[in-house]
């Protein structure tokens, strides 16, 4: 059945709807959950496009080469990385408002206190016996372990070796964002392995195959009818959106923002030009969410009430790399990013729960869960038509998906960490459907050059990789320094504070201060 033969009180019952075959489906019977994202071709597209998945690793294959770097230059590409952040920002009237540079002290707190808690509560299977102790003040208090590891170790400064196998050059084929994938686990480029999930589909934004998810691609017909558009034109007033009363987004987002279980002081903001800080540990997820101007509105979703403002810009050069056999590919940025920064969105295909294929449920990532009572309460202060409106409660029945196994992005290599440096939350544009959600990685602290990205995969997942986790981070549950092992939130917090300095002076002392040395020559 066909969108527009689907009636305005004809909602599906998604049991009837049978699951497909993870086959390869054509591009043109998805639907996009956004705007197509500026687009300049970057190698040879239409072959990939065409090639099947085996084809695909058949193409990575032959064009796999050598890449060499001279060892000298290393802190130099850095800085010309660096530099070239800082080109880009000078040039974009539209980003001038946004700070380069590190949070505050008093900011800066914030992270170190929720990382430390986020790492604490990581050890517990039920959230419960986490939150129960983690209130109990006796044990925050007592803070005497003694640190015998030596910290220097866990900076996860990931160093490429001078010569590296590149087996993609640019995995978008967009020159606006340039994504290169290494292998650096092999010396020659004929013993490198593809695997298959190095052949997806890459998008920007989130899909929905009409034949699968039929009231999701409903959903996105009857959300993009002006009744159920969520916009505004405060542009048009010479007005700013967030903090504006009058801005239907912001209203929205401020709605969102109290559903969080917090006094006003203390509440998370969706914003864009402020780095996100997350102020209350328990379900980060479910508690955070926002709701971002877009390109529906006057303001083109450039304002400053877009927590997705930034991702767009693709401002920060991200890597998809191998260094270990087991673990896979991974992500790194080479280039800094201050904490409470949106860096990536998590893309891929919208699925409901039964939808998703058993051999994907390892890349698969939540994007709402049934019978939550929050959402419904939210939906209660939103008027939609009545047929969407009995839609999006419907919605609230199922739980969804957003599975990258096909289609998907850089943001399905980012690995587990027992202690990550982001954090996954929802933020809506245009409305509210599944249909609707942008999944954003967010830093909860500084992030140096070379850092692989991480966020916590939860509990049982990362349960599975106890034994075998190589994370690499102090808090590592398959690390043997046992001293670290135990420690109350207190002392992570002090752990992360000191790993944190000795980043911050690595940065300073071998990117920032020789930059000031090459200021006004070309890097
Ligand atoms: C969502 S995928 C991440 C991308 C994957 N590395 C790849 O190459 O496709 C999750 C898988 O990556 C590997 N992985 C992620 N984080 C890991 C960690 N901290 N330690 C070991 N393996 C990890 C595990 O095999 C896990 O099942």
């Amino acid at each position: 059945m066909s969108l527009a033969e689907i009636s305005d009180d004809e909602i599906i019952n998604e049991d009837e709807v049978e699951s497909t075959e993870p086959v390869k489906i054509s591009p043109f019977s998805m639907l996009k959950a956004g705007p197509e994202p500026p687009f300049d071709l970057d190698g040879d597209y239409k072959n990939w496009l065409n090639a099947s998945r085996e084809q695909r690793k058949e193409i990575m294959r032959k064009q796999a080469k050598i890449v060499r770097r001279k060892q000298e230059n290393y802190y130099k590409s850095i800085a010309r990385e660096h530099n070239n952040v800082l080109l880009k920002l000078g040039k974009d009237d539209e980003l001038k408002d946004w700070k380069y540079d590190y949070i505050s002290e008093e900011e800066s707190g914030i992270c170190r206190r929720f990382l430390a808690e986020k790492t604490y509560l990581g050890r517990f299977k039920v959230a419960g016996e986490g939150e129960r102790r983690l209130k109990n003040k006796d044990l925050q208090m007592r803070n005497d372990k003694k640190i015998k590891s030596d910290l220097s170790q866990y900076l996860l400064h990931y160093r490429p070796p001078d010569r590296r196998v590149l087996i993609a050059s640019n995995l978008t084929f967009n020159k606006y964002n340039r994504v290169p994938v290494y292998c650096d686990i092999t010396e020659k480029p004929e013993d490198v392995i593809i695997p298959s999930s190095l052949t997806f589909e890459y998008i920007d934004n989130n899909i929905v195959n009409d034949s699968v998810e039929r009231n999701l691609a409903y959903a996105l017909k009857l959300g993009g009818k002006k009744e159920n558009q969520i916009c505004c034109d405060c542009a048009a007033k010479g007005k700013e959106c967030y903090e504006n009363i009058d801005c239907q987004c912001f209203e929205l987002n401020s709605k969102m923002s109290r559903l969080q279980p917090l006094k006003d002081d203390q509440l998370t903001e969706f914003s864009s030009r402020k780095p996100i800080l997350f102020k209350h540990i328990f379900n980060t997820y479910y508690n955070n969410i926002g709701f971002a101007c877009s390109e529906l509105c006057g303001c083109l979703g450039k304002c400053n009430n877009n927590a997705t403002f930034l991702i767009e810009k693709n401002l920060f050069p991200l890597e998809i790399y191998r260094s270990d056999m087991e673990m896979g590919f991974s992500v790194r940025s080479t280039v800094f990013i201050p904490a409470g920064t949106p860096v990536v969105e998590f893309a891929g295909e919208l699925l409901e729960e039964a939808h998703v294929p058993l051999e994907h449920a390892e890349y698969a990532y939540q994007c709402s869960s049934k019978d939550d009572e929050k959402w419904e309460l939210l939906l209660d202060r939103v008027n939609f038509e009545p047929a969407y409106d009995r839609l999006l409660r419907q919605f609230n029945k199922q739980n969804y998906y957003i599975d990258p196994t096909i289609y998907g992005n850089v943001a399905r290599m980012v690995g587990h960490s027992c202690c990550p440096n982001m954090e996954v939350v929802r933020v809506y544009k245009r409305s509210l459907s599944p249909a609707h959600v942008n999944m954003i990685m967010v830093t909860l602290e500084d992030v140096y050059p070379g850092t692989p990205l991480s966020i916590d995969y939860g509990y049982h997942y990362s349960q599975r990789l106890v034994e075998r986790c190589k994370c690499g981070t102090f808090a590592c549950r398959n690390s043997k320094a046992k001293d670290l092992q135990h420690l109350n939130v207190l002392k992570l917090a002090e752990v992360i504070k000191e790993i944190h300095g000795h980043r911050r002076e690595m940065f300073q002392r071998t990117v920032l201060k020789p930059m000031e040395r090459f200021r006004n020559k070309s890097l």
